[in-house]
């Protein structure tokens, strides 16, 4: 890898997570300021942060007090190198103690809203007015700025609140500037990024269409190329870049794997067959449910999907381009509509855990026969959705909400079997069609439909006793599917779904709401 990754041409920001709830979210808003970045973990030690030649580095907030025996730390060396840092909340205590000033438990616990009164605007601060809101989550305070630091804002009980030695590249908040709910917060990152860092504005959509394209070309040169398309926006937009790479040497193979929506494999062959020349539609009904007979663990049900989903494209290479081991080609490229979320939930992501394995990343075999290709590897949703629209692509393809690859199979809590897909299809069908119906498909990030096949309840219905089973469903709002909050859809249309659900779908009799945010929970059950 060159100094800056994949995206060379540009200039690095490293997030170093320290635990943070909001890590992916930094990494978002440093992006949204035109300026590439990435996450890495508090382990990694400074040199190799520094070998990436980054142009600054954010330290992010986490759950720890810097005080604390075994705490993460980092070498404040990294404060002396030249290379701008900025400290949000544990981050910015890190600082102030790697410098030689005070952090402490001051009593003073901060958490949600909170005014901030700036004294001196400084560079960090500029423009901001005297008195804004800001989003606090600390009982930790720094005490004293370290030598060489102006103090720029307080609140009415944490004196040192934000600071900057604008000569030395370093800065700091006590706040979250990268939460909504922080006023102007995406202007003092960008004044940090822009005027303290000197971070070049460079990261457009357009840049990462041609740069993609060229590294395409390089990895794949005249081989061929298949491409794992599910007609969802990730795939779609991914297939659209290799195509303008590689023109014709792309095929596109989608896999019905028997747990896919309600008419779902028609709609995608006509909306895709108009766009992509080739698109290879397999039927893997059999393989896919026979495999998973017997299946209930979550982790197991995405491992088993995901080697039957390579094993799907084995298949289909063979039959598309002939055996490779007849020397047609050398290697076997598979193309995957991949995003940077799937990458850090699967673990693969800088010093986070395993959330789940999503088939794509995770979930994939060990002897992995296929070089993936995957444009989109580094980006967030909202930014492949851009790319869409710059590729040209039909909006119904680019605004499309999100499907898990393993679609059905894990939204029936229990074992998976034709007979509860069929009834998890139809209720999924009902709840879509309402919701479409009422207009909201592109205020809801998605809505889930999750059958407890192994929960039976009592109802009555036509003066009858019946005994089925509950459906849960789970509309969310969400900006990048990283955090996300529960949909307040309205009673209305809650009503005709519940209704309908229980009206027309013989073996459920009752239809309850998901609550719950993410954190803690996650948008699907399993
Ligand atoms: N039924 C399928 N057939 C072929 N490939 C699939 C299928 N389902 C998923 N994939 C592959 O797995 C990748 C990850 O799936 P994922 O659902 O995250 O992305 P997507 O379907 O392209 O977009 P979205 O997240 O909006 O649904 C896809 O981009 C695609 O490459
Ligand atoms: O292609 C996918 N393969 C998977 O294995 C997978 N698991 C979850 N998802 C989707 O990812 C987003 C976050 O989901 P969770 O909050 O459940 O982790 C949501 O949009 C989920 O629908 C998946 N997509
Ligand atoms: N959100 C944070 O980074 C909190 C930092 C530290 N744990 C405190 O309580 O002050
Ligand atoms: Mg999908």
């Amino acid at each position: 890898m060159t100094a800056a990754g994949p995206h060379s041409d540009h200039d690095l920001v490293l997030v170093v997570d320290f635990g943070a709830q909001y890590a992916q979210l930094i990494a978002r808003r440093v992006r949204e300021a035109r300026v590439y970045s990435e996450i890495v973990p508090h382990t990694m030690p400074v040199a190799e942060m520094l070998a990436r030649e980054p142009k600054a580095i954010i330290l992010s907030g986490g759950p720890s007090s810097v005080y604390a025996d075994g705490a993460p730390s980092i070498d404040p060396s990294l404060f002396t190198q030249g290379t701008a840092v900025f400290g949000m909340c544990y981050g910015f205590q890190l600082m102030a103690q790697g410098l030689g000033g005070t952090v402490a438990h001051t009593g003073a616990r901060e958490y949600g809203r909170t005014p901030v009164e700036v004294s001196e605007p400084g560079t960090l601060l500029a423009d901001l007015p005297a008195q804004h809101n800001v989003w606090m989550s600390h009982g930790d305070s720094v005490s004293q700025a370290p030598d060489g630091f102006t103090v720029l804002a307080s609140t009415a009980t944490t004196p040192v609140a934000a600071f900057e030695d604008v000569d030395r590249g370093l800065a700091g908040v006590q706040w979250h500037p990268e939460v909504l709910h922080s006023e102007h917060g995406q202007q003092v990152l960008e004044h940090f990024l822009h005027d303290i860092a000197g971070c070049r504005q460079t990261w457009t959509m357009l840049n990462i269409v041609e740069e993609q394209v060229e590294a395409i070309r390089e990895q794949i040169g005249e081989g061929r190329a298949i491409c794992a398309l599910s007609g969802g926006v990730d795939s779609a937009v991914a297939a659209a870049i290799v195509q303008r790479a590689i023109g014709d040497r792309l095929t596109c193979v989608y896999v019905d794997h028997g747990m896919m929506r309600l008419g779902e494999t028609e709609q995608v062959r006509s909306d895709f067959e108009a766009v992509f020349d080739t698109l290879d539609v397999v039927d893997a009904a059999d393989q896919f449910l026979g495999a998973l007979e017997g299946v209930v663990d979550p982790e197991e049900k995405r491992k088993v999907i995901g080697r039957e989903f390579i094993r799907t494209f084995e298949a289909a290479e063979v039959r598309v381009f002939g055996d490779l081991d007849s020397g047609a080609q050398a290697t076997a490229y598979l193309v995957q509509g991949t995003l940077y979320p799937d990458v850090v939930e699967s673990g693969g992501g800088a010093g986070t855990s395993n959330i789940k394995s999503h088939h794509n990343v995770g979930g994939l075999p060990d002897d992995l026969a296929f070089e993936l290709v995957e444009p989109l590897r580094t980006l967030f949703k909202d930014e492949v959705r851009l790319v869409g629209e710059q590729l040209g692509l039909p909006s119904t393809m680019v605004w499309r909400q999100p499907f898990p690859g393993p679609g059905l199979g894990i939204r029936i809590i229990g074992e998976v079997t034709r007979e509860r897909l069929d009834i998890l299809r139809q209720a999924d069908a009902i709840a879509r069609e309402e919701l479409t119906r009422a207009g909201l498909d592109r205020d809801i990030w998605q809505m889930p439909v999750v059958l407890l096949a192994d929960v039976r309840s009592v109802g009555v219905q036509g003066d009858g006793r019946t005994y089925g089973h509950p459906v849960v469903i789970r509309p969310v709002t969400s900006e990048d599917a990283m955090t996300a909050d529960w949909a307040r859809l309205p009673y209305d249309v809650l009503e005709r779904i519940s209704t309908r659900i229980t009206n027309e779908v013989a073996e459920v009799n009752r239809v309850t709401l998901d609550v719950t945010s993410k954190p803690p929970g996650t948008i699907e059950w399993e």
